[in-house]
């Protein structure tokens, strides 16, 4: 399991010494589907390393970012939208990826959006054991137009659960994003860094490859495509550069998988119109990220009830 290797392969490239007053420790980001997760951990992380967007449930494997700020190291885990409403395969592999996520950190944030406790909500912190502390993010203050209200809201919070802290916020406000690290700070054990201070990720180039087309799918298609659209990455091949001063290559091939013919067209757009985006914006946003040129094909094929269906699940990398 990923905490697992991370707490017992601390990076040997750093100095791996414990330097007094060095902080180092893990953070489970967990909550319902859309309250804001990827959101903050980008903020939290200061850069994109988790996609986002307003369809809900658009983040299924875990991301871990690293955020070194003055003596700390702060390693965040991402998880999954806790999915209620189907008993599928697929939120099958999700609900346990939840589970994983949160029985070995040192820390748990669990966002919900202020003002509003639903029982989604619930059925997150059922999951949630007594022994880890936990900090309770009230996301979107921002949609909350009387602070006033805000106040009993908080007070009923305290009766859920034993929380650490209660943090109400903005993940898009910057100040809060400041204001939350100096809060968790304090709950990560004294030891020495496990990451090199400038990382931000240890999610390889192909994830992120494939994450950005998901993206970049989700923000095009808006409504319409059903979340169980995935997208597999077929060919990843990097080419040093030719000539000095040149950026190496990246050529990619990715299918999109979908689970109706009418979907396909949906992707594909009129005249080709909205694959030709997807991929030139995940092109454009994976050039800067990656620092290199690159090369994407993309692909869309059929595959209907794949989401129902426990071994492909699997051989799409969903444990
Ligand atoms: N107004 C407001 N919107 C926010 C805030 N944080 C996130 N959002 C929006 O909420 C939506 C969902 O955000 P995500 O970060 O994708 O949510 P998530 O919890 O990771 O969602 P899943 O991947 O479905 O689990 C996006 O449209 C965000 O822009 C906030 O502080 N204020």
């Amino acid at each position: 399991m990923l905490q697992g290797l991370l707490k017992s392969t601390p990076r040997l490239s750093e100095p791996g010494v414990q330097v007094e007053g060095q902080r180092c420790g893990l953070v489970a980001i967990v909550g319902k589907p859309n309250v804001g997760k990827s959101t903050l951990l980008n903020a939290l992380v200061g850069q994109k390393i988790s996609i986002t967007s307003r369809k809900a449930q658009t983040t299924r494997h875990r991301i871990t970012g690293m955020h070194t700020q003055g003596a700390t190291q702060f390693v965040f885990v991402d998880t999954p939208g806790f999915q209620t409403l189907h008993g599928n395969a697929l939120n099958k592999s999700l609900n346990k990826a939840v589970q994983g996520a949160v029985s070995d950190v040192d820390l748990i944030l669990l966002v919900v959006e202020a003002g509003s406790f639903t029982p989604a909500d619930a059925r997150v912190l059922a999951l949630l054991g007594k022994d880890i502390p936990t900090i309770l993010v009230a996301n979107k203050l921002d949609n909350i137009h009387r602070r006033g209200d805000i106040a009993p809201w908080l007070q009923e919070m305290q009766q859920k659960h034993a929380f650490a802290e209660f943090v109400p916020m903005s993940a898009k406000n910057p100040k809060d994003v400041e204001r939350l690290l100096a809060v968790c700070e304090g709950f990560l054990p004294e030891q020495a860094w496990w990451y090199g201070e400038d990382e931000l990720t240890d999610r390889s180039e192909k994830f992120l490859a494939s994450e950005l087309v998901r993206e970049k799918l989700f923000r095009l298609t808006g409504d319409e495509l059903p979340y169980t659209s995935t997208v597999v990455i077929d060919k990843f091949e990097e080419e040093p550069p030719q000539r000095k001063g040149q950026k190496r290559l990246l050529r990619i091939a990715a299918t999109i998988v979908v689970e109706r013919d009418g979907h396909k067209a949906m992707v594909i757009g009129d005249k080709g119109e909205r694959i030709k985006r997807i991929g030139m914006e995940t092109r454009v946003e994976l050039e800067k990220l990656a620092d290199a040129k690159v090369f994407l094909e993309l692909w869309v094929k059929v595959r209907s009830g794949w989401a129902d269906d426990a071994a492909r699940v699997r051989s799409f990398g969903y444990e």
